[in-house]
């Protein structure tokens, strides 16, 4: 699904109000019904509904939501800063459609504000959406500073106050702080990076009938990852094949107290369906493959504690996975180094190889193309220097993707994979039960035994960061988030599997 700029959200709202055709004043109703419906199936009319509102659509929205809410039994005030703005046409029309009942506080400092809100009841913020155009100031700033201090459930109209939806927000602005999000027809790019995302909560998408001329013509580079999209991804297994038919993979990696890393990634690369894999570790960790990973085939390096070397010939796998565990020695960057000169069959880098690479510009640009590289924040940085902020990160990200003809997985809480074309998919499964050591070389082998198995590198890393973060999900139901350990996510990856295809 394509993520829209903000100004692409306006040309959507005015297409769709031309070509439906549609009145912008129905389009809005038809906003905040969809927003209605949602806060009624979650909250009773027992719980209280303190509303505030710019004097834009965001704030007219509010101004709906609140009619619509009252008239359906539930107890609402409405707050209105008064900042001397100019008025939205469907804001006003809202304002003139409020019923008597509905208590109007009008503030014009904060001393009109002699407010108590309990805990039970419900704020949202419809001061500004997609129209924000500079940080908060003065009153609204004020207000946000107040609001973000009360203990009642703080929920956003579309966007939190105060962020903007596809440009960074200068550090210390005033940006409500939403537990949950309600966004009309796209998530905001915003939402899916760190920084920006820890004001918006808990997101959900509420369709709202923009046009499918528009949205389905519409350029964009950013798009979030669906199950949809995953499901028609998936290839069923055929009745008469044999394990030679999903492929044989290698993974790589392990060194003296790090052999867990290359264990588990091989794993994870059996239950991503690889036909046959061999993992080569040092001597050290001939034993504790053979018994813990009986699946898989084994050789070893003659070097006890680390890699220092690659068989010549690896045209026989149809995937190399490169980086759990390795260390960064350095005839293990030696061996790397052997190895981009040979003919090699797809490559999946990670971790120590990823370390290895950052450290010389010569093996990075060796790096053989469509590659995929899966670093975290901190080794995507080693690779191309400091990020600004997040989005500067993004367009590092398109830049290192472009030069070097790979795929790179940013991992994080919602990983995003860049391409050589310059596209940005994000991943929409995965819990903070997932930040717990292990956890990238269980993506590692999944990656390498899905790529082994045929897929394109764009399906296998779409499909290996969902299906990865799905198993996290579908874990946590069961281990709880605070006690998930990283083989949790291949002993539920068969699970996965299943749920994505249904
Ligand atoms: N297609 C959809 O998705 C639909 C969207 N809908 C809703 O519309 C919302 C977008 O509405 P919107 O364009 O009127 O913008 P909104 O955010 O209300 O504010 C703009 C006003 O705020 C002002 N302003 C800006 N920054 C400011 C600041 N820092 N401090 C003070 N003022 C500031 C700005 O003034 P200006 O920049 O011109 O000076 C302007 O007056 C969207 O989020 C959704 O809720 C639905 O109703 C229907 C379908
Ligand atoms: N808060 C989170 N929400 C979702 N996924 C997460 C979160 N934190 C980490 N992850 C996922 O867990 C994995 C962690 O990888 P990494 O940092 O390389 O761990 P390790 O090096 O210990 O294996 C990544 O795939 C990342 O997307
Ligand atoms: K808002």
């Amino acid at each position: 699904m394509k993520i829209l700029t903000a100004a692409q959200t306006r040309e959507a709202d005015a297409f769709t109000i031309a070509h439906e055709p549609i009145s912008s004043l129905d389009l809005m109703e038809r906003a905040s019904s969809a927003l209605v419906q949602w806060l009624e199936q979650k909250y009773d009319p027992a719980v209280p509904f303190f509303i505030f509102c710019g004097t834009g659509n965001n704030g007219g929205d509010g101004l709906a939501v609140a009619r619509l809410l009252h008239n359906n039994g539930y107890d609402v005030q409405v707050f209105l800063p008064e900042t001397g703005q100019n008025l939205s046409p469907d804001f006003s029309q809202n304002l003139e459609r409020l019923p008597q009942a509905i208590s109007v506080t009008r503030i014009q400092d904060m001393e009109d504000l002699a407010l108590e809100i309990p805990a039970s009841g419900v704020v949202l913020d419809g001061f500004f959406g997609s129209g924000l155009s500079r940080p908060l100031t003065g009153l609204y700033a004020q207000l946000i500073e107040f609001l973000n201090q009360q203990q009642a459930t703080r929920i956003a109209i579309d966007l939190p106050s105060g962020l903007f939806a596809d440009a960074p927000t200068p550090p210390g602005s005033a940006i409500f702080q939403a537990d949950i999000t309600l966004t009309f027809e796209r998530p905001k790019l915003a939402f899916l990076l760190p920084a920006s995302g820890a004001y918006v909560g808990d997101w959900h998408v509420l369709p709202i009938g923009l046009h499918e001329g528009y949205l389905s013509q519409v350029e964009s580079p950013y798009q979030v990852l669906l199950p949809q999209a995953i499901k028609s991804l998936l290839r069923p297994r055929s009745k008469f094949s044999h394990k030679g038919t999903y492929g044989h993979a290698l993974l790589a990696g392990g060194s003296y107290g790090k052999m867990g890393a290359i264990t588990m990634s091989a794993q994870a690369a059996l239950r991503a369906g690889v036909g046959l894999l061999t993992v080569l570790v040092p001597e050290i960790g001939y034993g504790i493959l053979q018994t813990s990973v009986p699946e898989a085939m084994v050789v070893t390096d003659e070097q006890e504690q680390h890699l220092t070397r690659f068989p010549e010939d690896l045209t026989k796998y149809q995937c190399v996975g490169i980086g759990p565990g390795l260390g960064q020695a350095e005839d293990s960057r030696m061996a790397l180094e052997q190895l981009f000169r040979h003919k090699l069959p797809p490559l999946v880098l990670d971790a120590d190889a990823l370390n290895l690479l950052a450290a010389d510009r010569f093996l990075r640009q060796q790096l053989p193309p469509n590659s995929i590289l899966t670093p975290h924040p901190k080794e995507f940085e080693r690779l191309t220097g400091p990020a600004i902020d997040d989005f500067h990160r993004l367009q590092l990200l398109q830049s290192f993707c472009a030069e070097h003809s790979c795929y790179v997985i940013l991992k994080g809480a919602h990983s995003c994979i860049g391409t050589p074309s310059g596209e940005f998919f994000f991943n929409t499964t995965g819990n903070s039960g997932m930040a717990t050591g292990g956890s990238g070389d269980v993506l590692t082998g999944i990656l390498t035994g899905l790529r082994a198995q045929g897929y394109s590198p764009l399906e296998a890393c779409q499909l290996g960061v969902y299906l990865h973060g799905l198993a996290g999900d579908l874990a946590a139901e069961v281990e709880g988030e605070t006690s998930l350990i990283a083989s949790d996510l291949y002993k539920y990856l068969g699970a996965a599997f299943q749920k994505a295809a249904k």
